[in-house]
């Protein structure tokens, strides 16, 4: 049977890029949409990795096909470590990027410009029927900005500023960011792993 993977996420930016990068993978990629009837997986764990791996294991386990998730979110210094995991619900549980980056400017009003040190960061997890479940994470550096700039990608990427590059994260064209970002940076530590997972055993 030819090799498949589900990528469990709702979110529609993260489902594009993830998509888009396990295209380079010779391996069949479906997404929850192929899945209507998937379990609704609630995030209770206290860490990135915990609620990656709650998501990952619930839909393998329930279609019994690999499936990997990814639980990420921005991370700021100067409101110790907030939003964190909460990032996608941070002003509130109908997930709202822009109630979000508001919530997070107003936060940060009186925070001077050399203390708006942040990163994103993503865990994956990838479960596989009968195997241990595994972990790889990926991170990158930036700093808020005052107010949005750029009208790409997703979630806070129009506040989130890099340095190097002299360009919010909006800014960036699809395949820059995918390129440098934490979830390309996770994705890049996979194939070594999945080469592994795949000479273990079958794969449905
Ligand atoms: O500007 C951003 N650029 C990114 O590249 C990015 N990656 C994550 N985030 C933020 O973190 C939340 C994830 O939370 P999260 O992992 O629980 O995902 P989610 O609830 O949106 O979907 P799901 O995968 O759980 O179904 C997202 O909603 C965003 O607010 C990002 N923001
Ligand atoms: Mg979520």
């Amino acid at each position: 049977m030819e090799k498949q993977v589900i990528i469990a996420t709702k979110n529609k930016g993260k489902a594009k890029e993830l998509e888009k990068m396990f295209s380079t993978f010779n391996i069949k990629v479906k997404t929850l949409l192929d899945f209507p009837d998937a379990i609704d997986v609630e995030e209770t764990g206290s860490t990135f990795e915990e609620n990656a791996i709650l998501k990952a294991e619930t839909i393998s386990q329930q279609y019994n096909i690999m499936t990997i998730a990814d639980d990420s979110g921005l991370v700021i210094d100067a409101l110790d470590g907030r939003p964190g995991i909460y990032s996608a619900r941070y002003a509130g549980e109908d997930k709202d990027d822009e109630a979000n980056i508001d919530k997070v400017l107003a936060e940060m009003i009186d925070i001077p410009n050399d203390d708006r040190s942040a990163k994103f960061y993503c865990a994956l997890a990838i479960a596989i029927p009968g195997k241990e479940t595994i972990t790889v994470s990926g991170t990158c550096e930036g700093e808020i900005l005052r107010e949005r700039k750029g009208d790409n990608g997703f979630g806070y990427d129009p506040i989130f500023f890099i340095k190097d590059k002299g360009l919010t994260m909006a800014e960036l064209s699809s395949e820059e960011k995918n390129r440098i970002s934490h979830r390309a940076k996770a994705v890049n530590k996979l194939p070594a792993i999945l080469q592994n997972l795949f000479d273990l055993g079958d794969q449905k």
